[in-house]
Formats: C-alpha cells, sequence, structure tokens
C-alpha cells in the first residue's frame, strides 16, 4: 500500500463531479464503485496499474496477471460491463490495440483467493471468432500424441500445440521448447505461485503444468489452441474459465493400452506399472459426468481420427477459409473514444475535420468471449466511411 500521488487530487475533484473517467497525459482513471483503477502507462515499456480505494484513501499496487501489453505510449479506458476495462493502446497495429485489464471476472474472483492483495488480470483482445481451444486427454500411452500430431499435421495453419512445462526428463528426440518445455522443480514451483499457469498436476510421479502464455501465443498466431493434458489438468480447466471442449480419448481395452505404452518403450518398467496403475483412476474419472464433453475410443487410429476430424466439425476444404484475418486497422497515438451500448466509438484524431469522418471506427463488443486466463475473442471493427462506403457507410474490416 502506498500514500496517494498528487495526482488523486484531481480525480477526487473529477468524481465530486460525477466524472469516472479521466485521462492525464499517459495515465487513465476509471472508477467502479468505492475502487479507481489508475493504469499508467507512462514508463513507455510495459503498464502499471494501482488501484485507489476511495472509501478508506488507500492506494494499493495489485498483483497482476496474464501477460502485460507492451510498449505503451499513449492509451483509451473505457469500462465495459463493470468487470473489465477495455484498454485501447495508441501508436499500435490492429493486431495489439485492444487490451482488457479484468478486475472482477470470474478468473480475477478465483484468483483472489490465492493472493493477498488485490488482483487484476490482462487479456489481449483479438478479432474474429477464433474456435474454442481443445482439451484432449486420457491415460498414459492411449494415444492422445498420436491423434494431436496428425491433426496438426494435416491442418498446420489452423493448429497450435500448448507446450505444457514438466519436471520430468526429455526422452530421446523430444526438444525443448516443442515438446515440453523441461524446467526444475522450485523454478515451476515459483511460476506457479506466481499465477503464471492456467493449471498444473503431479502426473506419475512429476510436476506438469499449462503457463497461460503457452496458450495465449498459439492465440496470437490466430490459431485454435489443443492442449494434451491428464484428467486432473482437465478439471482444473474446467473449473476456470477457460472455455473449451474437452475430450476424452479411451483405449479399447486395459490390455490394448499397456501393449501400447510397452511398444512405445520409452518408459522403464517402474515409470510403465505407474502409469498402468493411474490410467484405472483417469479412466473411471474420464467416463464419469461432468468433465468432458465427448469421449472418443481409439480403437483403429484412422477411424478414431476420423471421429476427432468430425466432431471438431473439419471437413475437407475447410482450412482454407478459416486463416487467420488480415491486419487492417492501427491505431495512432492521438485518437478519442466514446461508448454506445457494446460498441466503441474510435475517432483516430486527425485535426482536419474533413479527414475525420474517414478516421471513425466501431469496436463491437456484443459478441465478446473467452478472457483471462488467454485472448478475449469474438472483436469486430469497423470503419466507417459515409462518403465512400455505400448506404451505410460502414465497411466491415475483419
Ligand atoms: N490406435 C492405435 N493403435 C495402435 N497403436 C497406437 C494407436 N494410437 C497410438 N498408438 C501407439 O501407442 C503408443 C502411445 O501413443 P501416444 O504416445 O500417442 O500416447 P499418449 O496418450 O500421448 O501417451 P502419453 O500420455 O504418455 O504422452 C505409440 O507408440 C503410438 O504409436
Ligand atoms: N495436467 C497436465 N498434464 C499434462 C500436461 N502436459 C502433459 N500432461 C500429461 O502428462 C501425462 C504424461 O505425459 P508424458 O509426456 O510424460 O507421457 C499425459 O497424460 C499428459 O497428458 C500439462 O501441462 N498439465
Amino acid at each position: 500500500m502506498g500514500e496517494a500521488p498528487a495526482f488523486f487530487d484531481d480525480l477526487q475533484r473529477d468524481f465530486s463531479n460525477g466524472f469516472d473517467l479521466k485521462s492525464k497525459g499517459r495515465q487513465t482513471a476509471t472508477t467502479i464503485g468505492s475502487k479507481t483503477y489508475v493504469i499508467d502507462g507512462t514508463d513507455g515499456e510495459s503498464i502499471g496499474v494501482q488501484i485507489f480505494n476511495r472509501s478508506t484513501g488507500e492506494l494499493v499496487i495489485p498483483a497482476v496477471l496474464g501477460t502485460k501489453p507492451k510498449l505503451f505510449k499513449g492509451h483509451s479506458a473505457v469500462l465495459v460491463d463493470d468487470d473489465r476495462i477495455l484498454v485501447l493502446k495508441g501508436n499500435s497495429s490492429s493486431d495489439d490495440f485492444t487490451w482488457f485489464l479484468e478486475v472482477d471476472t470470474p478468473f480475477v474472483r478465483e484468483q483472489k483467493k490465492n493472493f493477498e492483495s488485490e488482483v487484476v488480470a490482462w487479456s489481449k483482445g483479438v478479432t474474429g471468432n477464433a474456435e474454442k481451444p481443445i482439451v484432449i486427454s486420457g491415460p498414459s500411452g492411449v494415444g492422445k500424441g498420436t491423434l494431436i500430431s496428425k491433426l496438426m499435421e494435416e491442418f498446420p495453419d489452423m493448429f497450435g500445440f500448448s507446450v505444457s512445462h514438466t519436471t520430468r526428463a526429455p526422452r530421446n528426440m523430444e526438444m525443448n521448447g516443442v515438446h515440453y518445455h523441461f524446467t526444475e522443480r522450485n523454478v515451476m514451483q515459483k511460476d506457479i505461485k506466481d499465477g503464471k499457469f492456467l493449471e498444473f498436476a503431479a502426473v506419475h510421479g512429476n510436476l506438469y503444468g499449462t503457463s497461460v502464455e503457452a496458450v495465449e501465443v498459439v492465440a496470437d498466431a490466430g490459431k485454435r489452441c489443443i492442449l494434451d493434458i491428464d484428467v486432473q489438468g482437465a478439471r482444473s480447466v474446467r473449473t476456470r474459465s477457460l472455455e473449451a471442449i474437452f475430450i476424452f480419448i479411451c483405449p479399447p481395452s486395459f490390455e490394448e493400452l499397456e501393449k501400447r505404452l510397452r511398444a512405445r518403450a520409452t518408459e522403464s518398467e517402474e515409470q510403465i506399472q505407474k502409469r498402468l496403475r493411474n490410467a484405472r483412476a483417469e479412466l473411471e474419472q474420464g467416463n464419469s459426468p461432468g468433465v468432458f464433453d465427448h469421449i472418443l475410443v481409439n480403437d483403429d487410429l484412422e477411424t478414431c481420427y476420423d471421429s476427432l476430424k468430425k466432431l471438431l466439425g473439419l471437413n475437407e476444404g475447410l482450412e482454407s477459409i478459416l486463416k487467420p484475418s488480415p491486419k487492417l486497422v492501427d491505431l495512432p497515438m492521438d485518437h478519442s473514444v466514446s461508448k454506445i451500448d457494446q460498441k466503441i466509438l474510435i475517432n483516430c484524431g486527425t485535426a482536419e475535420a474533413e479527414k475525420a469522418s474517414q478516421n471513425l471506427c466501431v469496436l463491437d463488443l456484443s459478441l465478446i468471449k473467452g478472457g483471462a486466463p488467454g485472448r478475449t475473442r469474438g472483436l469486430n471493427v469497423y470503419a466507417i466511411n459515409p462518403s465512400a462506403n455505400g448506404i451505410n457507410g460502414v465497411k466491415q474490416l475483419s
């Protein structure tokens, strides 16, 4: 907790006049109830967040989760739905100007239980309707990795793999950063404590986990994220707020599972026994209601793969339609915003009045989905140009 800076004298005067948003150079202040969230981009590199509690007069520095936006040179802040602040980063390209600072979303409320301080979380906004991540789970040796590799090979532009962290040693041919981020237990434990993981679990004697970043880099590449995680991890993701499709892969029989694990020849006898013991519990949990949306039996590989594709709505020729949307709008440092229901009107601030009408765009938030931990999807951006775009003067950009 710190002392309220002089900046707050001005803010408090403004609150008494009924304002809830006030820009001061590179700082914005947004009030929700008795709390004012001050977003400060003055250091030009990353962005600071402070919370001023107006009823106690305390200034609190919250725990900030998620990947922070970088290179902040001026921004606007608009309150959305009373639980998040839309932050539009000036001087940024269309793929990087829309961010949300979540202050009271289900994810933030859940995280508050783990921190003694206030918690806020950043989530980057992405245009278009990137599909929900896919969580694939099932006992060791059932063929999860094999099915995922086939999917990634056939649809390289559509899917991206969430590279987990693990404390287990690499197998032959496994590459750091590709198959896993191989890490030390104490390093991973610290990162977990710092809120960097979406989920983690002790699996077969080692620690495994999905970092928030692992999921975000896939979304940034405009791809649909696939997570290969154990049943504990899937349960944990399900209870958090990552919207996903949960698929459980079953072996045709326990004997066949053992045969596959042995034939893979990557584990010691002791590890095989441990994995088979755990498989019994996983099969029981995987088949119980409430966790998984779909169960697939991986008997014949090609048949199971076809069922997986069908379930994901993948038909021939679909890949070319689902390419990432092009980058079309840049947001200058000088801009102003106003909010009408779920639409944000952005004036890209040219001084010449006649040009102004050609520099208006609308950011439509009415279909947003997802959010921290991960991206906020479903944004829609339109340019408004009455002179050039026909009857409605609206040109859809993405
Ligand atoms: N339908 C199938 N029929 C026969 N063998 C299969 C089938 N699917 C996968 N396999 C083989 O079974 C072995 C285990 O598969 P894979 O490594 O994909 O399992 P996994 O579920 O990813 O295991 P882990 O959880 O330990 O990473 C591999 O040798 C793979 O080639
Ligand atoms: N909860 C999580 N489980 C994970 C993650 N990454 C992998 N896994 C699961 O671990 C076992 C063993 O994997 P292996 O590579 O050692 O054979 C398997 O069931 C994976 O699904 C994770 O990030 N979180």
